[in-house]
């Protein structure tokens, strides 16, 4: 099969699970931002700044790899930092063709000069408004839905998880928890998951990521996870190949294979953090042939150096996957999104069918 120009895969419709708006800031904005804050940054050139990101990032553990937040979480501490950086998401996700994200961060990660949970909420959620009518302007529409996470070293769950079913009319469609996973379970926060199993909203957990099935395991039977963050380590309950007619799932994969519980890989993301030897090697190859509902996400586009299409384009030219398989991730995403069924479906059947069917021909 010929591989599929970039451009193409530019054009496709894309639906996105996974990033986080503080992992996907412009380099030039972090420059003035930083500049107007007083931050010192590591370097003051555009380009170099995003070269630093993706070098340091890339550094085989995702504790080092979070330390390079602490440059993008500082220039978002104001509101017109906030509202400009969300804007910039929705208008760089339309432009790579994405027509639906859903886009995290830890609000309580924002409050260091002054701001309340609720005006972080709001300038972010006005930022998406208006990058997402911009977008739309330009012929790239794009719908935007907000999942709050809450750090999972720290005590702030249950507030975050109420805030985000305060927010579930105004812009946000789920609840996350992120950061550091090893020391951290995801048990620690069974009274927001409770609390929001009880109000019936919707929920994903950073799992399985840099630590195995334990993690895995308690995100889906302790908390009741709706989908899993990465959950790539899945595969260490997974034996044999396909091409040898020997798998074997273990309890655990095979439940979420049977309940079809999304997975939201992330590759280079994975790649950089060591959950992945590299993107040929990745679990996603596997997951994928087995028929799990695998999506691809981008997780942190400035981290990672990254795009929506460049992760379309990188596992098409490792598996040789062509449009039905891009269609095929592409329905996945849409189907385990969080907003209502029929909007879903709407997206599938007048966005993302006839999208693929003009470039398939
Ligand atoms: O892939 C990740 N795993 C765990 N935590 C992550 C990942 N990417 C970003 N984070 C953290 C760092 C951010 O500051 C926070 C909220 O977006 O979530
Ligand atoms: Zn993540």
């Amino acid at each position: 099969m010929a591989a599929i120009a970039f451009s193409d895969i530019v054009e496709a419709p894309k639906a996105l699970l996974h990033d986080h708006l503080d992992g996907g800031l412009r380099p030039a904005t972090i420059i003035e931002l930083a500049d107007q804050v007083g931050h010192e940054l590591p370097a003051t050139d555009p380009v170099a700044l995003g070269e630093w990101f993706v070098a340091a990032a890339d550094s085989g553990s995702l504790e080092r790899y979070l330390e390079t937040f602490a440059h993008t979480v500082a220039v978002m501490q104001t509101p017109e930092g906030l509202h400009r950086v969300a804007k910039e998401c929705a208008l760089d996700l339309a432009a790579d063709g994405v027509v639906y994200a859903e886009v995290r961060y830890a609000p309580e990660q924002h409050l260091e000069r002054g701001l309340s949970l609720d005006q972080v909420v709001d300038a972010v959620n006005a930022g998406f408004v208006e990058g997402a009518a911009e977008a739309a302007a330009q012929g790239a529409p794009i719908r935007v839905g907000v999942l709050l996470t809450a750090m999972r070293h720290a005590a702030r769950s249950q507030e975050i998880a109420e805030l985000s079913v305060r927010y579930r009319d105004a812009g946000v469609v789920g609840f996350d928890i992120a950061g550091a996973e090893a020391g951290f379970p995801p048990t620690r926060h069974l009274d927001a998951f409770e609390y929001l199993q009880r109000e019936n909203f919707h929920f994903t957990i950073h799992a399985g990521e840099a630590f195995g099935l334990p993690s895995i395991w308690q995100a889906i039977q302790w908390c009741g996870a709706d989908r899993l963050g990465h959950g790539v380590r899945l595969v260490d309950d997974i034996t044999g190949t396909p091409a040898g007619g020997d798998v074997v799932l273990g309890r655990l994969a095979a439940y979420v294979r049977d309940k079809r519980i999304p997975l939201e890989l992330c590759p280079s993301s994975n790649v950089q953090t060591g959950a992945a030897p590299s993107i040929a090697e990745h679990p996603i190859g596997l997951l994928h042939d087995l028929r799990f509902r695998v999506t691809v996400n981008t997780d942190n586009r400035l981290m990672s150096g990254t795009s929506m299409s460049r992760e379309m384009a990188l596992l098409s030219e490792a598996f040789g996957w062509g449009w039905s398989e891009l269609q095929w991730l592409t329905i996945n995403a849409m189907k385990s999104a969080f907003i209502p069924y029929d909007e879903r479906l709407a997206i599938i059947n007048e966005v993302i069918k006839p999208g693929y069917a003009k470039l398939i021909g």
